[in-house]
Parts: C-alpha cells; sequence; structure tokens
C-alpha cells in the first residue's frame, strides 16, 4: 500500500459544497474522506453519494453508541449506502459491538458485496489521563482502557479500533498484526494541536504500525489542501522506506 492510501482526510465542513470542493482537489492524493457529524448532520447520504459519484472512498464516521438494535438498523443502512469503512463506540459494550458486526456482514452478503471495514473508537483523542480520570471516571491508564477495548472489539468480531498513535504499540502487542489501527490525533511538526491532547507526527504514527490515519485541519485548515496533502503523503513515504 502507497502512503498516500493511508490518509483518511476528516471532510469536518459545514455543507455538500465545500465538501465537494475538498474532495475534487484532494482525490489524487489521499486513500479516503471521512465524513463525521457535521457533515452528515448537515447533507445526509448525500455527502456519501458526492464522494463516490467522484470515485472516492467514504469512511462514514458516524460514531455509533446505543442499544444494540439500534446501532445494528443504523450499520445496515450504512451498508446500503456502499460506505468502505464505519465505526461505532467501543464503550457501548460487547453486546452492542457483536450485533453491529453481525448486522455488517448480514447486509453485505445480502447486497453480494464485500463488507465494509468496521472499526470502535476506543478512548477519544481529545482527552488525556486527568479527563478520563476526573471527569469521564474511569479509573484507568489512558494506554490500560485503550487496550481493554481494543481487546473487547477484536473478541466481538470487528476489523479494529480507532485510537491515537500513541497506543498503537500496545494495541499491536494485545490485538496482533492484522487489527487495523486507525489514529487521529496526528499532527505535522510545528502544528497547532487544537483540540487534541495525544497527538504525533504521521511519519512516526506510520513507524509505530497504523493502518491508516485521520487528517483534518492540517489538510483541510491550509492555505493549499492539495499541497499539504501531498507534502505528508511524501514525507509518510519516507517514513516507510518507499521510494516515490
Ligand atoms: O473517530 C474518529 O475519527 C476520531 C476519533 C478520535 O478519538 N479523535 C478524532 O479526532 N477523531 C476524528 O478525527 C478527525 C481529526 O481531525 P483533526 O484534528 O482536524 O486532524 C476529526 O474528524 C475527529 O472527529
Amino acid at each position: 500500500m502507497r502512503a498516500k492510501d493511508k490518509i483518511i482526510v476528516a471532510l469536518d465542513v459545514p455543507g455538500l459544497a465545500a465538501g465537494e470542493e475538498l474532495v475534487r482537489r484532494l482525490l489524487p492524493y489521499v486513500g479516503m474522506f471521512k465524513v463525521g457529524l457535521e457533515l452528515y448532520t448537515a447533507a445526509g447520504p448525500a455527502a456519501v453519494h458526492m464522494i463516490k459519484e467522484h470515485g472516492g472512498k467514504v469512511f462514514a464516521d458516524l460514531k455509533l453508541h446505543d442499544i444494540p438494535n439500534t446501532v445494528a438498523g443504523a450499520a445496515r443502512a450504512l451498508v446500503r449506502l456502499g460506505v468502505d469503512m464505519l465505526n461505532v463506540h467501543a464503550a457501548g459494550g460487547r453486546k452492542m459491538l457483536c450485533a453491529a458486526a453481525a448486522a455488517v456482514r448480514e447486509e453485505a452478503a445480502a447486497l453480494g458485496r464485500p463488507a465494509p471495514l468496521l472499526i470502535a473508537v476506543t478512548v477519544l483523542t481529545s482527552l488525556d489521563g486527568d479527563a478520563l480520570r476526573n471527569e469521564v471516571g474511569i479509573e484507568r491508564e489512558v494506554e490500560d482502557q485503550v487496550v481493554r477495548w481494543a481487546r473487547l472489539t477484536q473478541e466481538a468480531g470487528l476489523d479494529g479500533v480507532v485510537a491515537s498513535p500513541r497506543e498503537i504499540q500496545a494495541i499491536r502487542r494485545a490485538c496482533g498484526p492484522d487489527f487495523l489501527i486507525v489514529t487521529p490525533g496526528v499532527r505535522p511538526a510545528g502544528a497547532d494541536p487544537g483540540d487534541q491532547s495525544r497527538i504525533m507526527t504521521p511519519q512516526d504514527a506510520l513507524r509505530q504500525g497504523a493502518s491508516y490515519l485521520v487528517i483534518g485541519r492540517p489538510i483541510t485548515a491550509a492555505p493549499d489542501p492539495a499541497a499539504a496533502a501531498r507534502a505528508i503523503g511524501e514525507e509518510m513515504e519516507g517514513a516507510l522506506g518507499n521510494n516515490v
């Protein structure tokens, strides 16, 4: 896999037109486009259709977290939309994770399509140890909680997790080489962390063993998003040891 195929751009924009502008510019330089809560709430399934019409892959980042029956229904609807990746919160527990995995498998089989990748969000990258303990009330180190949820996710039959790059090595040790690790909280050296707490550079995240990097503002808020994506991709090729 080329480095650029590991870049998932977060289209955190207010509407379809802004999303489409970024898709046009970034298509040659990235592997997938992430439709998250902002764009999906504003534009709905049209956002997914727009990206697919341009030939892009879609990660539906709706972080499903509800009772098992409700999450399974939403997961089935996302499979019917034709997304390539979707996510749920590991905090929903084993029954919810198993219901989501079964729903994705069954709906894809009924449609005769390959199943999209299903991953679970662990501890949000905006949280640090203090917030996890004192605000969320989980009395555990961040890494221990991430690994606990990663194991649960794997046992429930999902493809991988979303976690910060700082936990990649611990997840790899616990879940093995084939488990997908999708890492937001990625910032090129010197970039503004914004609301992210647990961050790392793209090159370091790759060296640690990330499967995909989710990158938003360092690309989308750059004066020239295509140039920013290309530069990040080239630096990542270096980290992978590929010749471009
Ligand atoms: O599930 C996610 O994608 C996600 C999980 C997480 O723990 N942290 C996190 O930042 N994200 C998403 O990753 C993207 C990061 O965007 P930037 O901080 O702009 O690079 C946002 O769209 C977040 O919604």
